[in-house]
Parts: C-alpha cells; sequence; structure tokens
C-alpha cells in the first residue's frame, strides 16, 4: 500500500513552533514515527510553503499507483479552493489531519479556524490528537482500504 503525506504551510518548522499548541515532535520526527508505526506501508513525504506546488503534487496523483492520501494543508485548510479542487479531482481516498483541534480553537477566539474549505471533498478528518492525528489518519486509509 503506497501513501502519500503532505504537510502544508508552516509545518516545516514543527517542534520550534508554538510548541504549546502544535507539540515539539519536528516533521521529520512525525515522519519517522509513521513509518515505524506503518512498516508495510511505502511513504512518500511531502512539505511545501507553497499552495501551487501542493497543486502539482496532488494533481501528479491522477493515474499513480497510490492508495491514498493524508494531508494536514496547515492554513491553506481555511481558504484554499485550489488545493480544494485538486483533491476534488483525485479518486483515491484523501483524508485531513490537524495537530490542533481547530474547532475549539475557532470558539476560543481565533474564529477563521472553524471553517475548513477542505474537508468537504476529503473521505474524513481528524484533528485535535497532536502527532497521534496523523498516526489515525494513516490507520482510517489502511482499514478502509482492507
Ligand atoms: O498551520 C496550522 C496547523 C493546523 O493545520 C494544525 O495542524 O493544527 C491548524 C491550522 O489552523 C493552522 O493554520
Amino acid at each position: 500500500m503506497k501513501i502519500l503525506i503532505i504537510h502544508g504551510v508552516n509545518l516545516n518548522i514543527l517542534g520550534k513552533r508554538e510548541p504549546e499548541i502544535y507539540g515539539t515532535l519536528t516533521l521529520d520526527e512525525i515522519n519517522e514515527i509513521l513509518k515505524k508505526e506503518f512498516p508495510d506501508v511505502e511513504f512518500e513525504f511531502f512539505q511545501s510553503n507553497f499552495e501551487g506546488e501542493i497543486v502539482n503534487k496532488l494533481n501528479s496523483l491522477i493515474d499513480s499507483d497510490f492508495d491514498g492520501v493524508l494531508i494536514n494543508p496547515g492554513a491553506f485548510t481555511h481558504y484554499s479552493y485550489a488545493i480544494r479542487d485538486a483533491i476534488s479531482s483525485l479518486k483515491i481516498p484523501v483524508v485531513e489531519v490537524h495537530l490542533s483541534n481547530i474547532q475549539s480553537r475557532a470558539e476560543r477566539g481565533e474564529k477563521f479556524r472553524a471553517k475548513s474549505v477542505i474537508s468537504p471533498v476529503c473521505k474524513g478528518y481528524i484533528a485535535g490528537f497532536g502527532y497521534l492525528s496523523y498516526i489515525l489518519g494513516v490507520e482510517a486509509i489502511v482499514k478502509s482500504k482492507q
């Protein structure tokens, strides 16, 4: 089984970025945890701060042999119709994940986080479990394929 993990904008600085919200693990450490948790899955990892690069990556999956995509779009979650349309064009399952609970953050004042323009075109979404959100997301892709 082949799964593409897409980390969006500002996730390259995980570990140093607001650790009280996003935790202390770096992106590489999260990627390593996924490889250890799912030894039978072939992963490709992709991070970009550029919306168009993420769109290009998603477009490249049309007619590919990937079985699923897990994406944390970062702040693109809240406004990128381009990423949304690219996901809609895919036939394989896409799961959206977030480290933080974007709904509770919205209630506590950051209202813009309440809206994900991405989740309506995903198979499902998981938020609020820190790096475990990624594990749960991959598990959802693997188990829904079985
Ligand atoms: O960059 C991020 C990270 C995030 O996607 C998360 O993983 O909790 C939540 C987004 O609202 C935020 O812009």
